[in-house]
Parts: structure tokens; C-alpha cells; sequence
């Protein structure tokens, strides 16, 4: 019995739990480890903190130096529903761009996907729901009234040779709806991708999926857009982010969307906390021997310098160990 932890073995009721759990018996005699399953080698990080969080030139160019391969930095949508992304013609024009980094904005229609190439956008993200609700409070419109929109970035996009990502959100529940069935989230996604968008995240816009809940999503969602093409996009409300990351990875994704301090929320998400912190994830990720080509170490320095700015405690679990931002 190699590989019995120390404190198990010690156990008075170790016998018992072998008796009555037959999976720890089964994991501790085969000495299975966590290393076992097939992960991805690489794992892609698409920074959200400068978008879903705040917008920070300073912050974008401090995430630049860590190695990311992409932060989104800003949000073309309208002012009159989103004031704090008012500023992002100033923003994108102001950041320096590194090189092999990707900086994609959000645009939700044409008249933001115009502003943001006037502005130097070399990539745009759509956004849609698979929730009719949110879809509405959201932006403004229906699914297939976003869709329509949607449709017409992409093409304009084509023409000019800027990549678009897609998100799906509510894809574990909506804020309006409460649950949302898979199959609604597989339909969006498969709508998006074979509208031209490269990758699809999803979205669990409120943090109340569970592993569980990720399983069944991205079992629905892979028999029509394949897994090389997703990303997943997890809000740590109930705490559930990392295990359905790890869920994800599982399964073959290998895209993650992560946020710096686990800054961000969503306006028309109310009571939904930040996201997963990029730091968190790089932990794990870095722990489970997956490389991310990200420096850790300066992501939690970009996470200190922006809490601290903002006067405000940091959300990542691995920054508070270090003492970071309390
Ligand atoms: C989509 C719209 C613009 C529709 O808003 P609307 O009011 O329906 O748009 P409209 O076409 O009827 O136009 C009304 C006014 O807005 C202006 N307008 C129209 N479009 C734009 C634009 N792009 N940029 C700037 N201004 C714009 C337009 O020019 C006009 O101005 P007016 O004539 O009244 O002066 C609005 O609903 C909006 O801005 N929504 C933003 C919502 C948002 O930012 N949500 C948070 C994003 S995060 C997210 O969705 C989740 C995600 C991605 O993080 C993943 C997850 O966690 O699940």
C-alpha cells in the first residue's frame, strides 16, 4: 500500500473506510493518482480580469509581461448601460501590446465591432445566453435577434481577417431562470461556431455549476462543436470554480478563462461573484505538471498592484496565502 497517505493509515477507522467506501479502496490499492488521468499538456489562460473587472492600461500592461497569451481588455458596448466601459477607445489605444499577445475586446453588435477596429482591435469576442431572459436584460435583444446581429460581426470580421471568439453564457444556470437545460447551451454554441467564431467559451455566468452540472453541459455541448474549439469560463460564487475546471480539463478542454485577484462579476448577474482568479488556476494547473507558459509570480504582482489601487481585498485563495492584498 505505497501510496497511503501517512494521516489515512493512522486513521483508527481506516479499516472501516476501506470496508465502506469501496472507491478509496480501489484508489489506494491500485495507487491511482491524480496524475493518472489524461489532461491537457498545455493549458491556454484567456485573461478576463481588464475586461469583466475593470479596465487598467497599467494592469494590461502588467499581464503583458507574464507570459499570457490573451487578455481581453475592454468591452465596446454602450456607456448608457455599462458607464465604467466608456473609456475603451482610450484604453485599447493606450496599452502596449506585446508581442505574440492577443488583446481581443467585446462587441456585442455592429456599431461596437466598428468602434473597436477603429480603435486597433485586432480580435472581438460575441456574447450570447443560452437563456432567453438574460439574453434580453443583457443586451437587448432575443437569442436569435442576437444571433442575427452576431452574424453580421462575423462576416464583417471575415472580410477583414479578425478572429472572433464566442461566449455562451448562463450554460449552468441563469440568474432569471434558474436552470438551464444543456441541450439550449449546445444549440447556441453550435450556432456560434458554425457562424465562423474559432473557439466558444461557456460561460457559468452565476458560479452554480457543480462538476456534476459541468459534466452533463459539456457532454451536450461536444457532440456538436468539438472540444479542441471550447473554453469554459467559471465565476467562483459557490466555490465551485476550480473542481469544474478540473472537470473540464477531464474532458479534454483546454482553454480557461481566468480573471487576475478574481476581479469581475457580470452588471445584469446580480450577486454573482468574480471569476476564478488566475492565480488559483495557475496554481493548480501548474501543481497537476500542465504548463501554461505563464509566470505566476508576476501575475500575483499585477493582482497586488490593481487591489491595491482599488483599495481592495484580493479574491485569490494563493495570493491570500502569501499574504497578498489582505
Ligand atoms: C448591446 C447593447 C449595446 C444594445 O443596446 P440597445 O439600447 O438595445 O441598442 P440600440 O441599437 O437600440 O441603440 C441605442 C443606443 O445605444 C447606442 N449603441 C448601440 N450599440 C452600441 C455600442 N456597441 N457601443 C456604444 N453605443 C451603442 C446607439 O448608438 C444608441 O444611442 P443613442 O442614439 O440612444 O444615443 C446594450 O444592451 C449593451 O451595451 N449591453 C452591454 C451588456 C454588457 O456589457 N454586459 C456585460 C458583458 S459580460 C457578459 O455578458 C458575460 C460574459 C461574456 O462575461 C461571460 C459570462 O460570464 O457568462
Amino acid at each position: 500500500m505505497g501510496n497511503v497517505p501517512t494521516t489515512v493509515k493512522h486513521c483508527l477507522s481506516y479499516d472501516q473506510l476501506l470496508r465502506d467506501y469501496p472507491w478509496l479502496k480501489r484508489w489506494l490499492l491500485e495507487e491511482k493518482t491524480i496524475t493518472d488521468h489524461e489532461y491537457p499538456k498545455y493549458v491556454k489562460i484567456v485573461e478576463v480580469g481588464p475586461r469583466d473587472g475593470l479596465q487598467n492600461e497599467k494592469l494590461i500592461d502588467m499581464l503583458s509581461r507574464t507570459g499570457l497569451p490573451v487578455i481581453e481588455a475592454t468591452s465596446f458596448v454602450s456607456s448608457k448601460w455599462v458607464p465604467q466601459m466608456a473609456d475603451h477607445t482610450d484604453v485599447l489605444r493606450g496599452l502596449h501590446r506585446a508581442p505574440r499577445v492577443q488583446y481581443p475586446v467585446l462587441t456585442p453588435n455592429m456599431q461596437g465591432f466598428q468602434d473597436a477596429v477603429a480603435a486597433g482591435a485586432t480580435e472581438v469576442a460575441v456574447f450570447g445566453s443560452a437563456s432567453e431572459t438574460f439574453s434580453k436584460k443583457n443586451i437587448n435583444c432575443s437569442i436569435d435577434e442576437s444571433m442575427l446581429r452576431f452574424e453580421e460581426v462575423i462576416n464583417a470580421a471575415k472580410e477583414q481577417h479578425i478572429p472572433v471568439r464566442g461566449y455562451v453564457s448562463c450554460a449552468l444556470g441563469c440568474p432569471h431562470e434558474g436552470h438551464v437545460e444543456p441541450s439550449e447551451v449546445a444549440k447556441v454554441a453550435t450556432r456560434l461556431y458554425e457562424m465562423g467564431c474559432y473557439e466558444i467559451s461557456l460561460g457559468d455566468t452565476i458560479g452554480a455549476g457543480t462538476p456534476g452540472s459541468m459534466v452533463k453541459m459539456l457532454q451536450s455541448v461536444m457532440k456538436e462543436v468539438p472540444v479542441s474549439a471550447l473554453a469554459v469560463h467559471c465565476h467562483d460564487t459557490y466555490g465551485q470554480a476550480l473542481p469544474n475546471i478540473l472537470t473540464a480539463l477531464q474532458m479534454g478542454v483546454s482553454v480557461v478563462d481566468a480573471a487576475v485577484a478574481g476581479l469581475g462579476g457580470c452588471p445584469y448577474a446580480p450577486g454573482s461573484s468574480g471569476n476564478v482568479s488566475t492565480e488559483d488556476v495557475l496554481y493548480m494547473l501548474h501543481g497537476m505538471g500542465v504548463e501554461t507558459g505563464v509566470n505566476l509570480a508576476q501575475v500575483i504582482e499585477a493582482g497586488d498592484f490593481i487591489c491595491s489601487a482599488l483599495c481592495r481585498r484580493t479574491n485569490s485563495k494563493v495570493a491570500q496565502a502569501q499574504g497578498r492584498s489582505l
